[in-house]
């Protein structure tokens, strides 16, 4: 099965292009207000219907209200919805039953530790995210570059399709597939300039390095 290859944090028509024509499987878009990459629902109107049946829209969402939920639907058509916060396993079901799109829940992962919640989150989220815990005094829970120890995962069993992120680049992403038999790989801070600025050039570079590891893939 090829290697997934989500580039997260997209915000305008051109570089949502370049993922686009790259070849990105995935194509992020963050509604969170603090983020340098939050997008406001008329860009998401926009971009939704430039990426629509090129790639899978993801909804990154960070604790968000249905209300919220709703016009993100509404506007960005999304395929799936990511979600990156403290989300219980009840309000999954719940937004499961109130919206029916598919859920990918992001995992913030340090040690084996932050494993335990696994399980329940596995019961009902059709895709998991592994990806870097952040910072107790971070502005944001994820996007924020920084990796995490990869063999915390390298004896997982899980049934679930998963993603592994956080820090990845051009440079890493093979030994993270290696480390992680990850499905799918998502980049953000690693394809741009400076925060909330993607860079056309680090975009393929990151979708070819991605490319060249799927004889890697094991699930
Ligand atoms: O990107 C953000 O600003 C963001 C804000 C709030 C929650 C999550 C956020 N990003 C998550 C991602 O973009 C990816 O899923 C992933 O964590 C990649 O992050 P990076 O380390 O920047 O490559």
């Amino acid at each position: 099965m090829p290697l997934l290859v989500k580039i997260c944090g997209l915000s305008t028509r051109e570089t949502l292009d370049v993922a686009l024509e790259g070849g990105a499987d995935m194509v992020g878009f963050v509604f969170f207000p603090p983020s340098p990459r939050h997008i406001g629902l008329e860009t998401a109107r926009e971009l939704g219907k430039q990426a629509k049946g090129r790639a899978v829209k993801v909804a990154l969402t960070v604790d968000a209200d249905d209300a919220t939920i709703e016009n993100i639907i509404e506007t960005l058509r999304p395929d799936i919805l990511q979600l990156h916060g403290k989300e219980t396993t009840a309000r999954l079901r719940d937004l499961k039953q109130k919206f029916g799109l598919p859920l990918m829940k992001a995992l913030p992962v340090e040690t084996a530790a932050d494993l335990a919640p696994l399980p329940g989150y596995a019961s009902v989220a059709d895709r998991i995210l592994f990806d870097a815990r952040a910072p107790k005094d971070a502005t944001r829970p994820g996007g924020l570059g920084a990796p995490f120890d990869w063999h915390v995962l390298e004896n997982l069993d899980l049934a679930l399709p998963y993603m592994v992120s956080g820090g990845l680049n051009a440079e890493n992403v093979t030994e993270a597939v290696r480390v992680t038999c990850a499905g799918g790989v998502d980049v953000s801070s690693g394809v741009e300039r400076a925060p909330g600025v993607k860079d056309p050039e680090l975009i393929r570079a990151f979708i070819r390095a991605a490319r060249a590891t799927q004889e890697l893939m094991v699930r």
